[in-house]
């Protein structure tokens, strides 16, 4: 499967004329490409600008992030948050979390950020939170157990954020488990009466999901 389903040279211009991340973020990936195993798991410029600009939209006061890596994405959806904002973020690598502080601790948006080890299911099951923005990213195996669990903790007007949600392509010709799981993710969202979505054919597929007022 190609690494960029859309054409490398269109994927360079979108990129192109979309707004830089702040110098701290390109400093994050410089660093995860230097320092970590499989960098290319950060989403990058265009998902990260996306989840800026939601998050601006919606002013989250309470948020969710399943699989946040080295900090990327989460440092993007804090930057849109207000200043008393709370965004909590699920991850299993303790030297990601570590990484990720680190530069946490630099941000002037670190503070709203919790970040909890452990795996992603078992910590939402503990969490009391009236969410109004998550952004799932992490083991696709769960994709369809984290979008309902999700849902069920999601304010009405809230959105939800799904990542890889084309799978480079294999949601057209599922043949593993995984491929399986993605496509009756996908499936189950669009014919959830419950919320309006729209699929974006954005880098590896994003698909944005409202819950009904
Ligand atoms: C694709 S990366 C996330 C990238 C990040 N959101 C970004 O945009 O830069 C997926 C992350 O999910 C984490 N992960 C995998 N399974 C998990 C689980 N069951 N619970 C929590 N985190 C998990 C991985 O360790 C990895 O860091």
């Amino acid at each position: 499967m190609p690494e960029f389903l859309v054409d490398e040279a269109i994927e360079d211009y979108a990129y192109l004329q979309t707004s830089a991340e702040p110098p701290l973020l390109q400093e994050l990936i410089d660093q995860t490409n230097l320092n970590m195993g499989w960098p290319q798991k950060l989403s990058g410029r265009l998902v990260g600008r996306t989840l800026k600009l939601l998050s601006a939209m919606v002013r989250p006061k309470q948020a969710l992030e399943i699989g946040m890596f080295t900090g990327y994405s989460a440092l993007s959806i804090a930057e849109g948050m207000p200043d008393d904002g709370r965004l909590v973020c699920c991850e299993t690598n303790p030297r990601a979390i570590e990484f990720a502080q680190g530069f946490f601790d630099r941000s002037e948006h670190g503070h709203k950020i919790e970040v909890i080890f452990g795996r992603a299911l078992e910590t939402i099951e503990k969490l009391d939170m009236a969410l109004d923005f998550t952004f799932i990213d992490a083991d696709k195996r769960n994709y369809l157990n984290y979008y309902e669990r999700v849902k069920e903790m999601t304010r009405p007007g809230g959105l939800i954020v799904l990542d890889n949600v084309l799978w480079s392509g294999k949601v057209l010709q599922p043949e593993s488990e995984i491929d399986d799981i993605l496509v009756e993710t996908n499936r189950r969202i669009a014919a959830d009466p419950d919320v309006e979505n729209v699929f974006l054919t954005l880098r590896d597929g994003l698909n944005v999901v409202r819950k009904k007022d």
